[in-house]
């Protein structure tokens, strides 16, 4: 199943600079291993914002559920999460 995800990513100013690497680290590493299982099919930046959209590729809404929960920056996130379906006019047979 697809999942076209929107996080906002909102770390107040005043949070401690250390704690902040730290958790951009961890969640650089987290994503890196679901990109490189397949989970986190793509990821892009939105122009000019501390924000990101992503497509992930799960069995179910309960496992995105879980993968999305476990991000590391997940606390000072803000996400849209909309299930897409195949398009019938895509000329593609895969779509990466
Ligand atoms: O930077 C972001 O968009 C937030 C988050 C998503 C992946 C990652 O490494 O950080």
């Amino acid at each position: 199943m697809l999942f076209m995800v929107e996080m906002d990513v909102n770390i107040p100013l005043d949070f401690d600079a250390e704690e902040a690497a730290r958790l951009k680290a961890e969640e650089k590493a987290y994503s890196q291993k679901l990109q490189a299982d397949g989970t986190w099919r793509h990821i892009w930046r939105k122009t000019g914002l501390y924000s990101n959209v992503s497509i992930f590729d799960v069995a179910s809404n309960e496992a995105l559920h879980d993968v999305l929960m476990a991000l590391p920056l997940y606390p000072f996130m803000v996400m849209k999460v909309t299930p897409l379906n195949r398009h019938p006019s895509a000329i593609r047979d895969d779509d990466t």
